[in-house]
């Protein structure tokens, strides 16, 4: 038997209870968009005409490409047609209530203005506007939370900063590049980088660091002390491996049955998160609203990624898939913001997503594939059944009944959403 009840509050502890309250808006979000944008969306995946395997935004590395070759993309990089506020208006229709971008990938070119390097946007390339500012300022407006992404270890660009092989002990591809003890770049510019985005871009919701690979605890530390002068903010679990942040992120895949610490899957639309021409692999919209579900089903997050153009442009089938995904959300938002995890192990024919009531509970059933019988099967459902209807149009009530603990709902033959049709059962307490 299974009771949805969550955990009564006194049960929780004072830390516990501090967490809830720091990790609420996030819970209730769970759909976010992830933007890696750079100079690398200028090669695209190609260098010298030749096709280069793999995410995009691993160009440099991939190519071996030397700093002194890299750096003059930033000649050419000069996004004309980058319109912050058309990003968080998309992002808004898709239903994603947060966004988080690249500020600083691994090929360390800082898309803001930074005072502690002259590798960024502002001082080295023609575009002498700072776009994290103006997405700041759009978000503000639009009412949607922000996030960074920082690459605080792997900084392909300075002589102390990380790279991919290094803990195999490995040499950077580019022998010009004498290498330093990473405590330098730490302290010369990663430290200082960090102060500037929690800074001056009107306070962050999120710090979303990448990858822990080569960051030592004295590092870690140092970072971190910056992050501890914003309790309110949120971080990931890329800063240092045995430091678990506020939230996990498993990578372009769904953990089975979930995790029991709030979790967010980062996930791509096609292959690469930086832009990348040939990459023409798209998840299906459906594919991607079912996941939204599944994720959410979970207790977990959805964060979505695009990756916009070198001119500034989210490519556009990224742009009809937001569009078909917003679709959906603007009917059926109800059943994914705000809700906990099923209380079922597994739904043969979808998924389910629960919220509390008044005087009860809600159940969400996702129901991906109708039962060609026309019989929706709820098994070990101890509760008593108060009203079971169509979340799209509330006036359309489906007839029920126990079939011992499990509940058997019928479906009229009306016409149901292929994606995902939800039907709501509300429950009261047993009498
Ligand atoms: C979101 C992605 O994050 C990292 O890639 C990773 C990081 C961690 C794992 N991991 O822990 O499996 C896999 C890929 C980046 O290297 C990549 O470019 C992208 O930004």
């Amino acid at each position: 038997i299974l009771s949805c009840a969550p955990k009564n509050q006194e049960q929780k502890d004072e830390a516990t209870l501090k967490q809830d309250a720091k990790m609420e808006w996030w819970r209730d979000a769970r759909f976010g968009m992830f933007v890696h944008w750079g100079l690398y969306a200028i090669p695209a995946g190609e260098w010298k005409g030749k096709e280069i395997p793999g995410i995009s935004e691993w160009i440099m590395a991939r190519a071996e490409i030397p700093v002194k070759d890299y750096e003059k993309l930033t000649e050419e990089f000069n996004p004309v047609k980058y319109n912050a506020e058309e990003w968080v208006k998309l992002a808004k229709f898709a239903g994603m209530k947060y966004i988080v971008i690249t500020s600083k990938h691994h090929d360390g070119f800082a898309m803001f203005h930074s005072k502690a390097s002259p590798y960024n946007i502002v001082d080295a390339t023609p575009f002498d506007r700072d776009p994290l500012k103006e997405l700041a300022d759009a978000c503000e407006k639009y009412g949607i939370r922000l996030g960074f992404y920082y690459s605080q270890a792997q900084d392909w660009h300075e002589p102390g900063g990380t790279y991919y092989n290094i803990e195999q002990g490995e040499p950077h591809w580019d022998p010009d590049l004498k290498r330093e003890p990473l405590m330098n770049y730490i302290n010369g510019k990663a430290v200082p980088q960090v102060k500037e985005i929690l800074e001056n871009y009107g306070g962050l919701d999120i710090l979303w660091w990448d990858t822990p690979r080569g960051m030592t605890e004295e590092a870690a530390k140092a970072l971190q002390a910056e992050v501890d002068k914003y309790p309110e903010m949120l971080t990931n679990n890329r800063l240092y491996r045995p430091w678990p942040g506020d939230f996990s992120t498993p990578e372009q895949h769904v953990p089975p049955t979930g995790l029991d610490y709030d979790w967010e899957v980062c996930m791509t639309m096609n292959t690469s998160w930086g832009y990348k021409k040939n990459d023409d692999n798209w998840k299906s919209s459906e594919s991607l609203i079912r996941m939204l579900v599944d994720i959410a089903s979970k207790g977990g997050n959805l964060l979505l990624n695009v990756g916009p153009t070198a001119e500034g442009l989210i490519p556009e089938p990224s742009v009809e898939r937001l569009k078909e995904i917003g679709q959906w959300m603007q009917k059926n938002g109800e059943s994914v913001y705000g809700t906990s995890a099923s209380p079922f192990f597994k739904l043969p024919w979808g998924r389910c997503t629960t919220k509390e009531a008044e005087s009860g509970n809600l159940l969400y059933l996702h129901v991906f594939d109708w039962p060609r019988d026309g019989v929706l099967r709820v098994p070990g459902l101890d509760a008593r059944i108060k009203d079971v209807y169509l979340l799209t149009n509330k006036k359309q009530k489906f007839s029920y009944k126990f079939e011992g603990e499990d509940l058997l709902i019928h479906a009229p033959s009306v016409i149901f959403d292929p994606i995902n049709t939800v039907v709501v059962v509300k429950t009261g307490k047993k009498m």
